[in-house]
């Protein structure tokens, strides 16, 4: 008999098909949900009042001065995000090769904390804590005469950084450098100066990516770099257990919190270093994510709403607890539908 014979009495001992035939039924049995608390903002800051530029790698985004982020920070915290992750856009004449500006106490990315703490007290703020904003190369740390970037110093560096963010109020402090023994380094420094509660959130596993550039249009460290790569200290996009070797050290170093960057081209690692360590483990869609999203959605090639909540959806499944996306206002948004 050939095996495309219909046999009623061979019918299928198990129909997954049963529990998707109503939506109260698909919706009772979904296993992994999106809410606004999922969703963590990225924000680019300018200086001066009453401004808002465009960027056009990333369409929808915007970079504001802090009056327009105060504003826009009311927003977010009404729709249920949980916190905002700040890059300020640093003026070139006040970039060096030294990055001294990264830890003025009245820079850009301080004053922004300390204007949105004041404000809207109840959102979180994650600050950046790199030098790549404040280089005249668009490294993220200090570089030797052959432009090595060295580590030590930059992680003495980076110390300073991350101490002016507490200073100002900051939650959760994000270094995003990949430089080596740094999370100690910070941890040990905001111990000692009475910062215990401040959250370390560690770029634990961040990739030399293509998927930055238009971040780099958004921040204008792009031209900086004059088409140099981050590859002596991010990760090589080939490498799995180095992953979990990163996440291992950073942990037993003091981060709170961890993170892999990117997220869709990465959601193996997400998932393996969810398993591995079972600790808070976040996920950057970043600015190249998001742009591919946005050209296709412009051409009519992708739903709008559908992607970007899928899209989001899948990297939580993938053993996210949150995510940084710059979809995190619109997807709020229609989380609330
Ligand atoms: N340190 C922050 C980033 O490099 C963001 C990357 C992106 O959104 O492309
Ligand atoms: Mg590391």
């Amino acid at each position: 008999m050939s095996r495309f014979t219909f046999n009623r009495a061979a019918f299928p001992h198990t129909r997954l098909r049963r529990l998707r035939s109503q939506e109260f039924l698909r919706n009772m049995v979904q296993e992994t949900l999106l809410t606004p608390a999922d969703l963590i903002y990225p924000m680019f800051v300018l200086e001066g009042e009453n401004r808002r530029e465009t960027i056009a790698s990333m369409p929808g985004i915007e970079r504001l001065s802090i009056d327009l982020l105060v504003k826009e920070a009311e927003v977010l915290a009404k729709l249920g995000i949980p916190a905002v992750a700040l890059f300020p856009v640093t003026p070139q004449e006040a970039k060096s090769l030294l990055a001294e500006e990264a830890w003025n106490p009245d820079g850009l990315a301080q004053r922004a904390v300390r204007a949105l703490k004041a404000a809207v007290p109840e959102l979180g703020v994650i600050t950046d804590v790199a030098l790549d904003p404040f280089t005249t190369h668009g490294q993220d740390g200090i570089i030797d005469v052959d432009g090595y970037v060295l580590n030590d110093i930059t992680s003495e560096a980076l110390v300073k950084q991350a101490l002016s963010h507490a200073e100002a109020g900051a939650d959760i402090v994000a270094p995003s450098d990949m430089m080596d023994g740094r999370i100690a380094a910070i941890r040990r420094a905001l111990e000692e100066n009475d910062h215990p509660n401040v959250c370390i959130l560690s770029y634990a596993a961040k990739y030399a990516s293509s998927y930055y550039g238009p971040f780099r249009d958004a921040v204008g460290s792009a031209g900086n770099l004059k088409g140099g790569n981050k590859k002596t200290y991010q990760m090589n996009p080939a490498n799995r257990q180095e992953a979990l070797h990163e996440v291992g050290l950073d942990l037993a170093e003091g981060a709170d919190l961890v993170m892999v960057k990117p997220g869709m081209p990465y959601l193996d690692i997400v998932r393996e270093v969810k398993d591995t360590y079972s600790v808070p483990t976040l996920v950057y869609q970043v600015s190249g994510e998001y742009a591919m999203h946005m050209a296709a959605i412009q051409n009519g090639w992708l739903a709008r709403d559908a992607v970007i909540l899928e899209s989001l959806l899948c990297i939580k499944r993938a053993g996210a607890d949150a995510i940084l996306t710059y979809f995190a206002k619109e997807a709020a948004m229609l989380l609330q539908k």
